[in-house]
């Protein structure tokens, strides 16, 4: 056994997001987003499930506060439902929705919870990707107005901002793979749409400071960390595509105000560009205070020519796996910690890290002790990560409760606390219970 023990302000948090938790899809004056049209697309999501109700957090969020206050953390992660606020897009502003936050935000604070909240989780208004979503900069600029709406609202009570959450999801799994709304499968789109909230995430950067609003500011991409199947240069290669779509391709514009050039070339040789108009550059890179980083799984990545776009095909070495399917490996966040110090020692937060287990409940209990050694071994790598000097400085487990997992409908549980759909009951995992002890004692003791 092992202690190890965690600075003395180290925030200690869970994360969510709106769509996934929200439900209340038609009430409090909130328009279609993306998701309600993907979801309700068939053979889009999983047993055609939905976010109509989801946890029905619009309706629990006190009860679900309570929980939060149980767990003894000290951040929460959320994200605001832009669709809440300003139904169209970019049309009127929805007080309900302004009101509804509020209410949760003053229930966070008197909890002595800190808001850590999320602009843009994946749930953009359906009008706007009907006029061409993230390529047309109408959204961009529709995104400036719903932030400056946030901003001002919400100064002096949310101190933690992030503009987007995981790029990298919103732009190539969402519009070239297509697994994730609005479905589309294009390279060229999916580059429009990674340029284009880039662009929006300068320019609200730039809405933040030109407002003065308090606290600080970032954005979460998600890692994929990869290694080299072999040593050839073939393999290291394919690695290195696999790494920078999800990171350089967005920290190397935020940090250095160009994208990566290996990567621009290998998409330039199949036909798609980006378009960068004059300005955008200086307005992407303007300083951020902050990253999240999301990270679940690593991959063994070798060369081949059929693997799609990238050319990089993951080999499965039979490791132990979540129930989603990934391999459970926490050196890869570690590794990746490291790698990241290229963009300088900048102030980082674990915004989400967590294991689908599916465990249902037996005689009133949830024993996911599968979750309980992830979260072990991805916390002693954090522990490793801080004692290299590295600026780690909080963690937010993904996720509070089991909610809507994308594609994969509820059958996905990544939940600190069970949910049970029909009821809508919530019940503390043991692994609830594990971490309530870690963040208690602000250290890890391993169990082996
Ligand atoms: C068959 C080819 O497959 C290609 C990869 O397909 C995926 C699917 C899903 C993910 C994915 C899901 N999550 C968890 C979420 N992060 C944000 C929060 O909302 C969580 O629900 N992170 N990454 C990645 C890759």
């Amino acid at each position: 056994m092992t202690i190890f023990q965690f600075p003395k302000d180290f925030r200690w948090g869970t994360a969510t997001a709106s769509y996934q938790i929200e439900g209340a899809a038609q009430e409090g004056g909130r328009g279609v987003s993306i998701w309600d049209t993907f979801a309700r697309t068939p053979g889009k999501v999983f047993n055609g499930d939905n976010g109509d109700v989801a946890c029905d957090s619009y309706h629990r969020y006190e009860e679900d506060i309570e929980l939060m206050k149980k767990l003894g953390i000290n951040t929460y992660r959320f994200s605001i439902a832009w669709p809440r606020i300003i139904p169209d897009g970019d049309g009127e502003i929805n007080r309900e929705g302004l009101d509804f936050y509020h209410r949760f935000v003053d229930k966070l604070l008197e909890a002595g919870i800190e808001p850590f909240c999320t602009l843009y989780h994946w749930d953009l208004p359906q009008t706007l990707e009907d006029d061409g979503g993230w390529g047309n900069r109408r959204t961009v600029d529709a995104f400036v107005k719903y932030a400056e709406v946030i901003f001002k609202e919400f100064s002096g009570k949310i101190n933690f901002w992030l503009t987007f959450n995981e790029p990298w999801c919103i732009a190539f799994l969402s519009n070239l793979l297509g697994i994730h709304a609005p479905g589309n499968r294009d390279l060229q789109t999916s580059i429009n749409v990674a340029h284009g909230l880039l662009v929006a995430h300068g320019k609200a950067v730039q809405s933040f400071r030109r407002l003065g609003i308090t606290g600080q500011i970032g954005i979460a991409p998600n890692v994929c960390w990869a290694e080299p199947y072999s040593k050839s240069p073939e393999d290291q290669a394919a690695c290195d595509r696999s790494i920078a779509l999800n990171t350089d391709w967005f920290l190397d514009p935020i940090y250095k105000g160009s994208y990566p050039q290996f990567m621009v070339d290998w998409f330039a040789e199949a036909g798609a560009t980006v378009p960068i108009q004059e300005g955008d550059m200086e307005i992407i890179s303007q300083p951020i205070d902050l990253l999240g980083i999301n990270y679940y799984t690593m991959g063994l990545n070798r060369f081949n020519p059929e693997a799609g776009v990238l050319q990089s095909e993951e080999v499965d070495m039979g490791l132990t796996k979540t129930d989603i399917g990934w391999p459970i490996e926490s050196r890869g966040l570690y590794e990746f910690m490291h790698y990241l110090q290229k963009y300088g020692n900048v102030d980082v937060y674990i915004t989400e890290n967590g294991a689908c287990i599916n465990d249902d409940l037996n005689n009133g209990k949830i024993n996911d002790d599968r979750r309980i050694s992830y979260y072990e071994q991805h916390l002693a790598q954090i522990h490793r990560i801080i004692n290299d000097g590295i600026n780690l400085k909080g963690y937010m487990a993904w996720s509070l409760m089991d909610n809507f997992e994308w594609a994969e409908g509820y059958r996905m549980r990544f939940g600190l606390i069970h949910v049970d759909y029909r009821s809508l009951v919530r019940t503390p995992k043991e692994s609830f219970y594990w971490y309530q002890n870690v963040i208690k004692n602000n250290w890890l003791e391993t169990r082996s």
